[in-house]
């Protein structure tokens, strides 16, 4: 029978920070049948499964030692500097305590001292200096959160001022003063050395950035992907972002991922009760197969999550959206509309637009960077040519692209149109959209009886035909729930007059909102169902996931003769879903997660 000790070298190597995965949390399962009889040499065989069993009772979430960095007492200013209505400074760790003692005072003069606050109940106060109650800093309110029922999970003192500059400075002065010493200085006239002054806050010191988000993590209150959602919730600027963040920050993914990671250690402890007893005589048949099946499962949410259309990180980062077409189509004319600034130069002379020129937006909720691009033509300018290239990589590159195109050059005869349409042809892809422009200059007769989807499909070819998109693995596919009712990728307006403009831009919004947004859509039935969850917001995330995935599958191919390697394989794939939530050990990434943070939170 093999144990853990034979396997190969290569496959027990483990970085020295990781946790072992004995620690991981598991039910024992349910297929094992303990016998009373137990061999000598089973038993230290068995050793594997009862580690688990043990720690079954005793592991859940992430148990990181304690760092000296949490013996200490840290404050920072947690709302922005300057002049506003409220400033809160933060206080959090042993000290807390004790700075209320010295620094919050009853409002009154005739009001007795609060030695212990009501904790999570806001008192109105003098805020004073720790050396001298006389010297009132600030009117204003404190609450004090007793650990480890806080944001940090220690003792956490907050104090909510009157944010003016002079108030915050006055406030972090005297702490800051107080940390090193409170005693005043005294000339002695004798020889003998001054006594050391003692600090009034002894553990007292500036946060870091990030610092009191480190601490709650590290008290077990959040997961990486939930301070990763804060970090987002606060960096938000559009409701899309708002919303990925939310859910991020309330422990959705957390919840995803720990079910997914629990599945796994289920499957491994089947596995590992394989190792330790064999099947057949203590343990019943079909335990492997059962793995397996648990395996596949979990491979195909996996896989879900990572066909996502990168959703996530594109509603964090900004979705990349080109215009394009030929020139004096209204490109830039559209760039403006869309900003709502003239931010491009517009003029009646082709070729106006030579670089790129790039900005932000909010389409619909959704971050957009927009780009507007050179007019594409075959020309002898040096110049133009440039543009020309660089509007190409432009289009390539962005997730999404929008075709500008005059809706007179379209209906007049190839002969007398001034379009080339092989340059922009080339760039049609199956992300983009298309906008006929110039309705205005098309004789008066209804522009409604033009069908756009009927008039382009003359000018591309099959391949590019308007209709949704074909899968593949890099260019997002629209869910197939939306596939019922073919969203409208063409739109006919005039940005001139501004007819059809409205309809474009709510037509444009919709269908980016069904790729990239995580708005519920209704489904035959009419009940509201959501899109795919989204999972991966960062590319580290995808980087574990896509390990996890690739252990799982390496699983799958051994049979019951190898659970020894299969065992690894679960072992790694349990690791690299552990380190999206920080299930594991994970110094080396928190830094990176931390480092982002302001100092405050
Ligand atoms: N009649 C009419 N003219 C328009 C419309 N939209 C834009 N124009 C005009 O068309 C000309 C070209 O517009 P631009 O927005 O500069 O076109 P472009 O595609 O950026 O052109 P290049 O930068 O040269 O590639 C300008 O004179 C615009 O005022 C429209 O809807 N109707
Ligand atoms: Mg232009």
């Amino acid at each position: 029978m093999f144990t853990l000790n034979r396997l190969p070298p290569s496959l027990l190597h483990r970085s020295p920070k990781a946790r072992p995965l004995h620690t991981l949390t598991f039910s024992p399962p349910s297929c094992i049948r303990r016998t009373t009889r137990t061999s000598p040499l089973r038993s230290s065989c068995s050793s594997n499964f009862r580690r688990h069993q043990r720690s079954a009772h005793t592991s859940s979430g992430p148990t990181l030692p304690t760092s000296d960095a949490q013996k200490s007492t840290i404050y920072a200013l947690s709302t922005p500097p300057g002049r506003g209505g409220v400033g809160i400074i933060r206080i959090s760790g042993p000290d807390a305590l004790q700075v209320w003692r010295k620094m919050v005072k009853p409002h009154t003069a005739k009001g007795k001292p609060i030695t212990n606050p009501t904790p999570w109940k806001l008192h109105r106060c003098r805020i004073v200096h720790p050396s001298d109650e006389s010297n009132t800093l600030d009117d204003g309110l404190a609450v004090f959160f007793k650990g480890p029922k806080s944001f940090t999970s220690e003792d956490t003192l907050e104090l909510h001022l009157h944010s003016g500059r002079a108030v915050i400075s006055a406030v972090l002065s005297a702490l800051s003063s107080s940390t090193t010493s409170s005693t005043p200085m005294t000339t002695s006239s004798s020889s003998a050395p001054p006594p050391t002054p003692t600090p009034t806050f002894s553990t007292l010191r500036p946060a870091a950035p990030g610092e009191f988000t480190r601490r709650a993590f590290l008290g077990g209150r959040l997961d990486l992907t939930q301070v990763e959602g804060l970090k987002d919730l606060i960096d938000a600027e559009t409701e899309g972002q708002r919303r990925l963040a939310v859910r991020a920050a309330e422990g959705e993914v957390r919840a995803q991922l720990s079910s997914l990671r629990k599945d796994v250690v289920h499957a491994l402890a089947q596995v590992e009760a394989l190792i330790d007893f064999g099947e057949g005589e203590e343990i019943e048949e079909g335990v492997f197969e059962g793995a397996r099946e648990g395996v596949e499962k979990v491979l195909e949410t996996v896989r879900g999550y990572l066909d996502d259309h990168r959703r996530g990180e594109l509603l964090r980062s900004g979705i990349k959206l080109a215009i394009f077409g030929p020139p004096n189509a209204g490109k830039s004319s559209l760039l403006n509309f869309l900003a709502q600034r003239e931010a491009a130069i517009v003029t009646p002379i082709p070729g106006t637009t030579r670089d790129i020129l790039s900005l932000s937006l909010d389409i619909g909720g959704l971050p957009v960077i927009l780009s507007d691009t050179a007019g594409l033509r075959k020309t002898e300018d040096v110049v133009e040519k440039i543009g020309i290239e660089r509007a190409r990589q432009a289009v390539q590159n962005a997730d999404i692209s929008i075709c500008v195109l005059s809706l007179p050059d379209i209906l007049s005869p190839p002969s007398q149109s001034s379009t080339d349409t092989e340059h922009w042809r080339a760039l049609v892809s199956p992300t983009t959209f298309f906008l006929l422009n110039k309705s205005d200059l098309l004789p008066p007769s209804p522009t409604s009886s033009l069908d756009p989807e009927r008039l382009l499909s003359s000018l591309l070819p099959p391949s590019a035909s308007t209709s949704p998109p074909a899968a593949t693995s890099e260019v997002p596919t629209i869910p197939a729930q939306e596939q019922s009712h073919p969203p409208q990728n063409a739109w006919i307006a005039s940005l001139s007059s501004g007819t059809g403009t409205q309809a474009f831009l709510n037509g444009f919004a919709t269908a980016l909102n069904a790729r990239y947004g995580l708005s519920a859509t209704a489904d035959d039935a009419g009940r509201a169902t959501e899109l795919n969850p989204v999972v991966i917001t960062r590319a580290r995330h995808r980087d574990h996931l896509k390990a996890a995935q690739g252990h799982l599958e390496v699983f799958l191919e051994y049979g019951p003769n190898d659970v020894v390697l299969a065992a690894e394989e679960l072992r790694y794939a349990a690791r690299a879903i552990g380190k999206v939530t920080g299930a594991i050990d994970v110094e080396d990434i928190l830094d990176a997660v931390f480092r982002d943070f302001c100092i405050g939170k």
